[in-house]
């Protein structure tokens, strides 16, 4: 089993594939860029890609979600969420540093630590952080923003440590295999998908919400990217709570289908979340469903109300 991931050694995503359950015992394949990854996958030459999505301060990681939205298909199997922090890598003095790179994602972390303390640096970015810190080792640049196991294992000292701007930051990484059937339901997952609708009509996103909402589906999360087919023109991609295989969810996926001028399946995968999903309102759960659909069969068959 291999598993490409965000290059090379020593980023963040290595350390969050390090948590991945289905990677263990796997061999990790380090490449370059998020588009490398996605297309290895395709092409079958490593069964899986590990790759950032989403993280708590810059948002979307939009390589990979436009991969997925507009790509060949591919689907996610599971997710990994990982604290992130960022230190200052440097031989170099705070004063004396003139230029500072990082991943643009680590750089928007970072924002206010630079223009406070590092007004005057130029700000380059890398293909990730540890491609950052090894082009510091190897002179190109003075100082990187990684993390902390990514400044030592390049032999860099640090000059600052905490330096993002909020505390309690997540990155979200996803796992991306070719399309395949979701894994078990674990009773915490999550379903993303991309839905195009006709930009014309009135209320249509409203409609797309509206076949979630009335069964009891939640979202976490939604973000609309451009088609490429012109201004105003966007595909929506959704998380949403439930599984595949739930009879509320296959309702809602087949609402979406009728109504939608297009809908991609993105994978059913266990959330890597402590927190419990958010029950459905009053009348919207499994058993409401299976209640009302018990009656429905009663009436049917001259049964009383
Ligand atoms: O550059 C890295 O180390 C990465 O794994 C990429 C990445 C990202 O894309 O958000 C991952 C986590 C941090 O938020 C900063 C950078």
């Amino acid at each position: 089993m291999e598993f490409a991931y965000l290059g090379p050694r020593g980023t963040f995503t290595e350390a969050a594939l390090r948590r991945l359950p289905a990677a263990k015992g796997a061999a990790a394949v380090p490449l370059p860029s998020i588009p490398e990854i996605l297309d290895a996958v395709r092409r079958g030459e490593v069964d899986a890609g590990f790759v950032p999505i989403e993280n708590s301060q810059e948002g979307t990681v939009t390589l990979t979600v436009d991969e997925l939205v507009g790509g060949d298909p591919l689907v996610i199997a599971g997710e990994v969420v990982l604290p992130v922090t960022f230190v200052l890598a440097s031989a170099k003095a705070p004063a004396a540093i003139a230029t500072v790179a990082s991943h643009p994602h680590a750089i928007a972390q970072v924002r206010g630590f630079l223009r406070r303390e590092l007004p005057n640096a130029v700000v380059h970015q890398a293909l990730s952080t540890a491609q950052a810190a090894q082009r510091v080792a190897d002179g190109e640049f003075d100082a990187c923003v990684c993390a902390p196991f990514t400044a030592e294992a390049a032999g860099l000292p640090v000059q600052a440590f905490d330096i993002g701007d909020s505390s309690g930051a997540e990155t979200r990484f996803v796992h991306v295999v070719r399309p395949t059937a979701p894994p078990e339901p674990s009773g915490n997952d999550i379903t993303s998908l991309v839905v195009s609708i006709d930009h014309d009509r009135v209320g249509a996103l409203l409609a797309v919400l509206t076949e979630l909402a009335i069964r009891g589906i939640n979202l976490t999360r939604i973000e609309s990217r451009p088609t490429g087919e012109g201004l105003g023109r966007y595909a929506f991609f959704l998380d949403c709570t439930g599984h595949l295989a739930d009879p509320r969810m296959g309702e809602a996926l087949t609402g979406l289908r009728r109504i939608c001028a297009d809908v991609r399946y993105l994978g059913s995968y266990p959330r890597d979340h402590s927190d419990r999903p958010v029950p459905p309102p009053a009348g919207l759960g499994d058993t409401d469903f299976a209640d009302a659909a018990a009656w429905l069969d009663r009436l049917r068959g001259g049964g009383a109300a």
